[in-house]
């Protein structure tokens, strides 16, 4: 017997959505094309580094119009994940839709200086992880107050090899209470209904109701409430949800500009994906734009909130508690270390000298430099992957690609050096590896193992 809803049933499962698309309501025969497009797959989408040429990635790809490091693969059969140059960190996988938020965040744009960006509901990392990509001297803080959710967001962050950011995990009240009014740039991609999610079987039909949507609404708001006080006066707040409740969407906006200090902040280069009159509103659709679809809107904030003595961004340091001392192995593993540590437990942070000064009161997590199993330390993964900042392994050596499928797989390969060595290909860090006798025991963790081909 086959258990998938019919076409119709859908249809019907999904008809709550029409008085919930409010100023965004559509005519049947295009309700009924949206509603089709709403339960289908997309093309899979990545996103390049700004350094990488799609042309040399080697699968087919066309460019996504709202955003300038996105493509779409226009080969179904191919799985970018399958790839070394996506285990070397060149592109991740995200959907096209999530890239609206990105052009909202100008992540794409060439960085400024010294901007301080908070992505406020962070995991697992897709737009914090490009938004680190863009930071140049700036700084970035991903907050992701499910503890569970945070391994994932630390994951992805490490795979930019950056070390200019900090993982915080408070509810978005307290974060405000601790560095209100900071923040050049605050991206709150706010937990949702999720509807753009259905055609990915990732969210039941329930994301429709009108519950769900309430439920998701109250939610959003408490958290922008507190978004809007982190944002430094002149700055800029990106809202963002893959889901299409007006509930959730521009009355959010609406809701937003009725506060003090809160305005429309237009965005040219969405200009063509505008939805409504707050004049700062986008949307994408499925049946539309080729993807499972999302809004963002873009608000400038001019509120003066109570900014912490301690808070500025590149402030001197204040002499607080002695940093511990770096466990002995790591003088050998690196040519040179980072001023900044902090040891967390079984864990070391390490963060360029002039990453912001409220870093150790507020960290959950940050770029590793070391982990400990039982007494022994170890470099962790993500400081192989590092690509800015001093820190540099001492030894690395190149693969050729069927070393690198090896390596990736979790086998020990051949190595020549002796002690903590750091396997690349074409030059992009995969991992660490032990090495002795010839042979370099594989250091990478489970995590990071994949089957390239
Ligand atoms: C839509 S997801 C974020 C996706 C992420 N920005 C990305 O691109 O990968 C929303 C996140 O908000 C988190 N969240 C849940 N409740 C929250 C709250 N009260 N404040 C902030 N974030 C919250 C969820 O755990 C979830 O990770």
């Amino acid at each position: 017997m086959n258990d998938e809803p019919s076409d119709a049933d859908q249809h019907d499962a999904l008809q709550p959505l029409v008085a919930a698309l409010g100023n965004a309501a559509m005519r049947p025969e295009e309700f009924a094309a949206f509603s089709a497009a709403l339960m289908s797959r997309h093309p899979s989408a990545v996103r390049y580094r700004a350094d990488i040429d799609p042309g040399d990635v080697g699968f087919p790809v066309r460019p996504i119009p709202w955003y300038s490091l996105g493509y779409q693969c226009t080969d179904p059969a191919v799985r970018p994940s399958r790839s070394l140059q996506y285990a070397a960190g060149d592109f991740f996988i995200q959907d096209a839709g999530s890239m609206l938020a990105l052009a909202a965040s100008d992540a794409d744009r060439p960085p400024q200086r010294d901007r301080l960006i908070c992505d406020l509901c962070a995991a697992p990392g897709g737009k914090s992880s490009a938004l680190l990509e863009s930071i140049g001297d700036g700084f970035l803080l991903a907050n992701e107050p499910i503890k569970s959710r945070i391994a994932p967001l630390a994951y992805n962050l490490a795979r930019t090899g950056s070390d200019r950011y900090a993982i915080s995990s408070l509810d978005p009240e307290r974060l405000q209470s601790r560095l209100g009014g900071i923040f050049d740039l605050v991206l709150a991609d706010v937990p949702c209904s999720g509807q753009a999610l259905l055609g990915r079987g990732k969210q039941s039909l329930a994301a429709v109701s009108k519950t769900q949507i309430e439920h998701s609404a109250l939610r959003a708001r408490r958290i922008l409430a507190s978004a809007v006080n982190l944002v430094r006066p002149g700055g800029r707040l990106v809202l963002s949800t893959c889901t299409f409740a007006e509930a959730e969407n521009e009355s959010q906006v609406r809701w937003l500009l009725d506060q003090d200090g809160v305005t429309a902040q237009p965005l040219d280069r969405l200009a063509d994906y505008a939805s409504d009159e707050t004049g700062c509103s986008y949307r994408l659709w499925p049946h539309r734009h080729d993807c499972a679809g999302s809004f963002a809107a873009s608000l400038r904030c001019d509120i003066d909130s109570s900014i912490p003595a301690e808070s500025g961004f590149r402030k001197k340091r204040k002499r607080g508690k002695k940093q511990e001392r770096l466990p002995e192995g790591c003088g050998e593993w690196f040519d040179a270390l980072p001023q900044r540590h902090q040891v967390a437990g079984a864990v070391i942070w390490a963060w360029p000298d002039d990453a912001p000064p409220w870093l150790g009161s507020i960290a959950a997590g940050g770029p590793e430099l070391a982990y400990r199993t039982g007494q022994t330390w170890k470099p962790s993964h993500e400081a192989a992957l590092r690509r800015d900042g001093v820190l540099r392994a001492s030894q690395s050596i190149d693969v050729d690609a069927p070393t690198a499928q090896l390596f990736l797989s979790g086998q020990p390969i051949p190595c020549d050096a002796s002690g903590w060595c750091v396997v690349r290909h074409r030059g992009r860090a995969l991992g660490w590896v032990k090495a002795s006798r010839g042979t370099g025991k594989n250091h990478l963790p489970a995590a990071a193992r994949m089957n390239v081909g």
